[in-house]
C-alpha cells in the first residue's frame, strides 16, 4: 500500500467498482489460524478447506421404513411378487447379505443389506403374514440413499473463507470433523469525529448530538465477526486526531465524518500524513466523501509493510451506512481472510418517481410490499443521508446503477434486503 498515489485529482470521481477493486488489490488478509471446537466454529470464517474424509451417507440406507429387497425379483413381474421376510435390520445393525428371493425389515436410516436396493415404504405393503407381497412395479434404488450421494470422499466441503453457518457446521460434524481452523478475528478500531459529537447519554450542549455512526458502526463490524476497539469521539483539531490516530493498533482504522472539504474536516490530511490516502471522492450517493488510505508505523502488526489500513467514512449516518455496505464491508472481509461476497440482490418493482442525474451510483431506503403476483419498493421517510428513522424503517437499499437516469414507477429495479445483513 504504501507507494500508492497520495492523492486523486480531485476532480476525478472513481466509481464504486473501481475503488472496491482498488482497495481489494491494497490489501490482504492478516489475521493468524487457530483451532476452534465445532460448538465454537459458528460465524468464524474457515481457514483450510474441509475435505470430506468419508463419503456421506457412508454407506447404502434406507430412507423409510418399510422392507428392503432386490428389485430384480420384481423386474418384469405383472402381478405381486411374494418375497418370504428373512431378516430385520434397525439403524445400527450391521446387515448380513441378503437371501436371494427374500426381503427384510427395515427401518429409516439403517444399512441396506448387501444385495438390496430398493426399499417398499411400509405405506404401500401387503403382508401375508410373513411374505411381502411386493408390487411389480417398484423402481430400482426407490427410497435408498445411495453412498456418497451427498458429498463424495475426498471432495472439498466447505472451502476456506466462508464463514460457516449452523449448516456448516453440521456438515463438518457429519464428516467426522471435531475442530476447525478458523481465521482470528479482525481487530477494527473505530473512532467518530467531530466537536459537535458527544458519547451515548451525555448531556447535549447547544449545537450538540449524540453519536450514533459510533454504535451503528461498531454493530455492523460485529456482524462481520470483527474485534472492534472503540477509540472514542475526537474533535475536529489535527493535533487531537493525530494523537489519537498515531496511538493505534489495528488491523484496520475506520472513522466517520471530517473526510468532506470543509476547514473543519481534518481527517484526510492528518492520514496523509502519517500514512498516505489512496483515494477520496467516490461517485456515490450517499457516501460520496469517503476516503481510503494508510497509517504508518506504530501499527504494525504483520499487515502491509508496516502500514495500517485506514477507511474514512462520511458523517452523516446514511452515507457511512452506504459506504460500510459498498467499500467497508468487502475491505473487512478481504482483511479477515472471508471470500468477498456480493450481498444478494433481487429485483422487484418501482413504486416510485426518483430523478437523478446520470454518474453516481445511488442507494435509497425503501420498504418491500407485495403487490399481486410482484414485490413493489416504496421509499421511505425523508431522503436525507442524516436521518436514522427511515434506515430503521427500510427492508432494503435500492441501488440505482451509475448510468441510470430517473427512477419511475413500474420501473425494474435492483434492491439488497438488508434482513440478515445488517
Ligand atoms: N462544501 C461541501 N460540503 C459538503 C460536501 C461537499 O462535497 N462539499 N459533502 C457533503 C456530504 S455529501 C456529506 S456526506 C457530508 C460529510 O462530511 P464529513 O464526512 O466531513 O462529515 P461531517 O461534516 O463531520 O458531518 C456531516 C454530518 O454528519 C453528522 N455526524 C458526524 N458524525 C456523526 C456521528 N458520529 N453520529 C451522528 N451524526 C454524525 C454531523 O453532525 C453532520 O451533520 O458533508 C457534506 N458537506
Ligand atoms: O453523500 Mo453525503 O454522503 O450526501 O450524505
Amino acid at each position: 500500500m504504501p507507494g500508492a498515489d497520495d492523492c486523486y485529482p480531485s476532480d476525478t470521481l472513481l466509481s464504486v467498482d473501481q475503488a472496491r477493486a482498488r482497495l481489494l488489490d491494497a490489501v490482504r488478509p492478516v489475521t493468524g489460524v487457530e483451532a476452534v471446537a465445532l460448538d465454537a466454529a459458528d460465524g468464524r470464517v474457515l481457514a483450510q478447506d474441509v475435505v470430506a474424509a468419508h463419503s456421506l451417507p457412508p454407506f447404502a440406507q434406507a430412507a423409510m421404513d418399510g422392507y428392503a429387497l432386490d428389485h430384480h425379483a420384481v423386474v418384469g413381474a405383472v402381478a405381486p411378487v411374494r418375497l418370504p421376510l428373512s431378516g430385520r435390520v434397525a439403524a445400527g445393525d450391521a446387515p448380513v447379505p441378503l437371501a436371494p428371493g427374500t426381503a427384510v425389515r427395515i427401518f429409516t436410516g439403517a444399512p441396506l443389506p448387501e444385495g438390496a436396493d430398493t426399499v417398499l415404504m411400509q405405506e404401500d405393503a401387503a403382508l401375508d403374514g410373513d411374505v411381502l407381497l411386493a408390487p411389480a412395479d417398484l423402481a430400482p434404488g426407490r427410497h435408498c440413499r445411495a453412498v456418497g450421494e451427498d458429498i463424495a470422499a475426498g471432495v472439498v466441503a466447505l472451502a476456506a473463507g466462508r464463514r460457516l453457518s449452523p449448516a456448516a457446521v453440521a456438515l463438518a460434524a457429519a464428516l467426522g470433523e471435531r475442530t476447525l481452523a478458523v481465521r482470528a478475528p479482525l481487530t477494527v478500531a473505530l473512532l467518530s469525529t467531530g466537536n459537535e459529537v458527544r458519547p451515548a447519554g451525555a448531556p447535549l450542549p447547544p449545537g450538540a448530538i449524540h453519536d450514533a455512526n459510533g454504535p451503528l458502526l461498531a454493530a455492523m463490524l460485529r456482524r462481520l465477526g470483527c474485534r472492534v476497539v472503540r477509540a472514542g469521539i475526537v474533535g475536529d483539531n489535527r493535533d487531537a486526531l493525530r494523537a489519537t490516530l498515531s496511538g493505534l493498533k489495528a488491523d484496520l482504522i475506520l472513522s466517520s465524518g471530517g473526510v468532506s472539504a470543509g476547514e473543519e474536516d481534518h481527517v484526510k490530511a492528518v492520514v496523509a500524513d502519517l500514512g498516505g490516502i489512496d483515494f477520496w471522492r467516490l461517485a456515490l450517493k450517499p457516501g460520496k466523501p469517503l476516503a481510503f488510505g494508510y497509517l504508518r508505523d506504530g501499527h504494525i502488526r504483520g499487515a502491509h509493510g508496516g502500514a495500517t489500513p485506514f477507511l474514512g467514512l462520511p458523517g452523516n449516518p446514511f452515507a457511512a451506512f452506504v459506504a460500510f455496505l459498498v467499500l467497508g464491508r468487502p475491505l473487512v472481509q478481504h482483511l479477515a481472510g472471508e471470500s468477498v461476497t456480493d450481498p444478494p440482490r433481487i429485483t422487484v418493482r418501482c413504486g416510485f418517481s426518483h430523478a437523478r442525474a446520470p454518474g453516481k451510483r445511488e442507494y435509497l431506503r425503501v420498504v418491500l410490499r407485495p403487490q399481486g403476483r410482484e414485490t413493489v419498493a416504496h421509499q421511505v421517510g425523508a431522503g436525507g443521508s442524516a436521518a436514522l428513522s427511515s434506515l430503521v424503517q427500510a427492508d432494503a437499499v435500492a441501488e440505482v446503477e451509475d448510468a441510470r437516469d430517473g427512477l419511475r414507477p413500474g420501473d425494474p429495479l435492483t434492491v439488497i434486503p438488508l434482513h440478515g445483513l445488517f
